[in-house]
């Protein structure tokens, strides 16, 4: 679905990725694992068409995403979670999730949204700064499956919860998934992604460093520990 080849990004003078290849294949979660600083957010920011100066290509269903402006990325069916969840804190939930527009046929409708997040439902008419973390974290992945999107780019989607919440989080992701989503998942929390996703990658001062089948994932968990600085 997206092919990433010898992608280079910049802040201003700052050469932050240098020289990434990876494979997006549609319906799978691919996680991006590394550390603070290691580039994840730049990498999701770079698909989204939000960097300044980039080289290399991003080919997504035939088209270099490089050449697209941010919202032109979106209508083709691509949305980003942030880390913060930019939940509007004056808005109610059911307003935070009405608040995108629809960007792609097929979007999932809300008695479905309801369903998957029954939270989100009963907490329908709280403000945005009455919800846990968890529920804000839910509600950023609802707003985006409302608008169409097929491709889901989710920053660090387990930053600060509970373990139980973090569970909570992993089992919507699989239930996602098996709606036939593509899912990068950009994480610090090797075992959260453990068996959920079917590609790792990892990423070190903005270059992969490795890339593992879910398969292989378990018997290199030391590796992975060590570059997470765990
Ligand atoms: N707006 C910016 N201007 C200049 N440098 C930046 C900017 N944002 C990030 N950087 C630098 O780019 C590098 C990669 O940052 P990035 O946010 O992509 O890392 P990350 O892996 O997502 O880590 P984190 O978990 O902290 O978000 C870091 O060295 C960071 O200091």
């Amino acid at each position: 679905m997206l092919e990433i080849r010898d992608l280079n990004a910049w802040y201003g003078e700052s050469h932050v990725l240098h020289g990434l290849d990876m494979d997006i294949p549609e319906g799978k979660v691919v996680t991006l694992l590394g550390r603070n600083g290691a580039g994840k957010t730049t990498m999701m920011r770079t698909i989204m068409g939000l960097m300044g100066k980039t080289t290399g290509t991003l080919t997504y269903q035939g088209v270099d995403l490089l050449k697209l402006r941010p919202d032109q990325i979106a209508r083709r069916g691509i949305a980003l979670c942030p880390e913060d969840r930019a939940i509007f804190p004056s808005l109610s939930v059911q307003e935070n999730l009405f608040l995108p527009p629809i960007i792609a046929k097929g979007g999932m409708e809300i008695d479905h949204i309801y369903k998957l997040f029954p939270n989100i439902r009963e907490r329908a008419s709280s403000r945005g700064t009455q919800l846990s973390g968890g529920e804000q974290q839910m509600l950023a992945i609802a707003r985006i499956l409302r608008t169409g999107a097929r491709f889901l780019l989710l920053d660090e989607p387990t930053e600060g919860l509970a373990p139980v919440i973090v569970q909570q989080i992993a089992r919507t992701i699989k239930e996602i998934k098996a709606l036939g989503y593509t899912i990068l998942l950009v994480e610090q929390n090797a075992r959260f992604v453990e068996d959920l996703a079917d590609i790792h990658y990892l990423i070190e001062n903005g270059a992969i460093v490795d890339r593992m089948e879910a398969a292989e994932f378990a018997a290199n968990i030391d590796r992975v520990d060590k570059l997470l600085g765990v």
